[in-house]
């Protein structure tokens, strides 16, 4: 396959005739190959090895050290070699999961809601490096996102506004060496909201899914629908070549429902290598409780609410993990779904709202 197209972000997408025409050109580049390159500028390369940096720093510690990064209240911090499910199989990434750090002070802590809570952080400098990368990465979603939804024919902020205090967050990961006995990195999946953000070392073995014409793609957000384990044997699959000074972006879960399967949520897997490997993947999201509908005709029961995808492909991931015990332990798929319910009708179109609700709000 040849090199993946590289792009460069604009400092700030105003809608320019540029602007448009670069967003034209990105999702041209997703819909034949599922993914695209972005250079990274000088700021976002300094973060970007800062992060690596302390991410190597981390796994390096004795395993009962990162044992102890682990919140009971959200699934933010340690994820051992072995312990994460794709498909009901074991991945062997080593993975420290950085999502928004929520204090014990904060309403919806308070309230009992799934997946908020404090951060476990190993230390202070982790903590501010992958603070710092995160937030230069959540610049660059906010802007791919305004290119995007001009290529689509939108308003510029069209995507951006369910990202306001978007539930960001970021997979730094770890693959060990492959052995005789593992190959397996991580199953082949697709990630659950707009975008993912990727950074990866030297090494290699991730590999992603193009769209193949006439294809079957699941859809992720339903029960009986899981993506995970989907065509994992069967070509075409691309090597994503580690290039240095780029990152690597697709699209996720969201904006496949959004566009109604227009773009496809990028399949992807990771296989060991002959020496262990560094990576991180970032994913720019929707808020907790956005409740998304098809950019088209969307029908009354057609959404996603973004705070249940999440919680519930957490929940797979991590069955027995004390974060999944304790959202079943405490009943916060109660809190959840009655959050879910308020998001439904603060975006039900006007004549779909039950008839009292529909006076008060005409
Ligand atoms: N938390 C993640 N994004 N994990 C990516 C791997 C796929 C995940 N285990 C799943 O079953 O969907
Ligand atoms: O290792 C990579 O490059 C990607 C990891 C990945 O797919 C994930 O963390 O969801
Ligand atoms: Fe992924």
């Amino acid at each position: 396959m040849a090199d993946l197209v590289t792009f460069q972000l604009p400092q700030s997408v105003s809608g320019s005739e540029s602007d448009v025409a670069l967003g034209l050109t990105m999702i041209r580049a997703w819909r034949r190959d599922g993914i695209f390159q972005l250079r990274m500028s000088e700021a976002q390369l300094e973060k970007a090895q800062r992060a690596f940096e302390s991410s190597r720093r981390f796994f390096r510690q004795p395993l009962e050290d990162k044992a102890r990064c682990v919140s009971d209240s959200t699934y933010s911090g340690y994820v051992a070699s072995g312990e994460e499910l794709t498909a009901g199989e074991a991945d062997y990434s080593e993975i420290f999961t950085v999502c928004k750090d929520v204090p014990l002070t904060d309403a919806r802590v308070q309230a009992r809601w799934p997946c908020h809570g404090p951060a476990p952080w190993p230390d202070e400098t982790y903590r501010r490096d992958m603070k710092e990368h995160t937030d230069e990465l959540g610049s660059t979603g906010e802007r791919l996102l305004r290119l995007v939804a001009l290529g689509l024919g939108l308003e510029v902020g069209a995507l951006t506004a369910l990202t306001r205090d978007g539930w960001h967050h970021m997979r730094v990961l770890r693959f060990p060496a492959r052995s005789t006995t593992a190959t397996r990195g991580i199953g082949a999946h697709t990630d659950y909201g707009l975008l993912v953000i990727a950074a990866q070392d030297d090494v290699g073995g991730l590999y992603i899914r193009p769209p193949v014409e006439g294809e079957k793609r699941r859809r992720n957000w339903l029960p009986g629908e899981s993506s995970a384990g989907m065509y994992e044997h069967d070509e075409p699959w691309t090597f994503v070549k580690p290039v240095p000074d780029v990152l690597t972006v697709f699209p996720g879960d969201i904006l496949q429902f959004l566009t109604r399967g227009y773009l496809l949520s990028t399949p992807h897997k990771v296989a060991l290598n002959t020496r262990e490997r560094f990576a991180m993947a970032y994913f720019h999201e929707p808020h907790f409780e956005a409740c998304v509908r098809p950019l088209t005709t969307p029908g009354p029961d057609e959404y996603i609410h973004y705070g249940s995808h999440f919680t519930n492909m957490f929940m797979r991931c991590y069955p027995d993990r004390i974060t999944t015990q304790r959202i079943l332990d405490e009943d916060r798929l109660t809190t959840l779904a009655w959050l879910r319910e308020d998001a439904v009708l603060r975006t039900a179109p006007v004549e779909d709202l039950p008839l009292p609700l529909h006076r008060a709000a005409s």
